[in-house]
């Protein structure tokens, strides 16, 4: 469990902003931090990691508290146990992949780890080569290993995929959620990739201005109600789901997402990622490929 309550006043090109978050997030769960630019996500992810000083707050990681402004404590970054990945791979380019991993390791830490990360990760056919000769996908993959190594409680992910393109993308949030699960982590992860969210997260907290303004499942935060008798809209397809005989196709269409109920041979040509023309009949929605 992450238990968190903090404030912050951040100095904005519009002024002061005060940050005030107060957060659980049990042990286990994937949670996103969604909202606009500037509403506080980053900051609230560098206190955590003990980058940033609040003004006042507490944290505590299960038993282990690792800030308490009134009773002056404060760990460093490095008594945290946080992985960190930001959009930036922040890899050293003149060493190899394994050397970047080993360099994470802590005094006395035993390199097991880098190999279980090495296979867990599939860095096999990469851990000898420098970061500077891969392509953007795979160095964001050494970097999650990287983040991984010193076996952290909770992974932080500051819109790791956001310079990836979709097929990237979508291979990348799978090694996520692989991790995620393997090693039993908190996640807590910042995107304004909505597909993405709906993929890997258990639970949504919108900010705005430095609040949490709402929160719940991706469903409950991004499904619209409001959709009309009769309507036509492009999207992209988020997932496919089999529900017994049907499938539930949930489509991203702008910031919303619809559920769309589809016959086995409407989706047998469709995979995630694919643009879709989603329209009404008889008011049923049907879905089509755009090619
Ligand atoms: N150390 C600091 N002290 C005071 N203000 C800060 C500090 N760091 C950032 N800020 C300001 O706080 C505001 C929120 O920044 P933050 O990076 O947390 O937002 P964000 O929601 O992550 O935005 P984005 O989606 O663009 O990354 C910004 O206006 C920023 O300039």
């Amino acid at each position: 469990m992450i238990a968190l309550s903090l404030h912050k006043m951040l100095h904005t090109a519009q002024g002061n902003m005060l940050l005030d978050i107060a957060l659980n997030v049990p042990h286990g769960e994937f949670i996103t931090l969604y909202g606009e630019s500037g509403a506080g996500k980053t900051s609230i992810l560098r206190i955590l990691a003990g980058l940033l000083d609040p003004d006042d707050g507490k944290i505590a990681i299960n038993n282990d508290v690792w800030l308490d402004t009134e009773k002056k404590i404060n760990l460093s970054p490095q008594k945290r146990k946080v992985g960190y990945v930001f959009q930036e791979y922040a890899l050293f380019p003149n060493m190899t992949v394994r050397k970047n991993l080993e360099y994470a390791l802590e005094k006395n830490q035993k390199n097991q780890i880098i190999d279980e990360l090495i296979d867990v990760i599939e860095l096999g056919d990469l851990q000898h080569r420098n970061p500077s000769t891969l392509s953007g996908g795979q160095q964001q993959r050494v970097a999650l290993a990287r983040a991984l190594v010193q076996t952290p409680d909770v992974l932080l992910l500051d819109e790791p995929l956001s310079a990836l393109d979709i097929k990237m993308r979508l291979k990348l949030q799978a090694y996520i959620l692989k991790v995620h699960k393997k090693y039993n982590l908190t996640t807590i992860l910042v995107s304004h990739d909505i597909g993405e969210v709906l993929k890997l997260s258990d639970k949504v907290y919108v900010l705005e201005e430095g609040k949490i303004i709402r929160s719940g499942t991706p469903s409950e935060i991004f499904t619209s109600h409001q959709m009309s008798a009769k309507f036509r809209f492009t999207g992209e397809v988020v997932s496919i789901q089999q529900e017994e005989v049907v499938y539930i196709v949930t489509v991203l269409i702008g910031n919303n997402v619809v559920k769309v109920i589809a016959q086995n041979s409407e989706i047998t040509d469709l995979t995630v990622g694919d643009k879709v023309m989603v329209a009404s009949k008889a008011f049923n929605p049907v879905i089509q490929k755009i090619t």
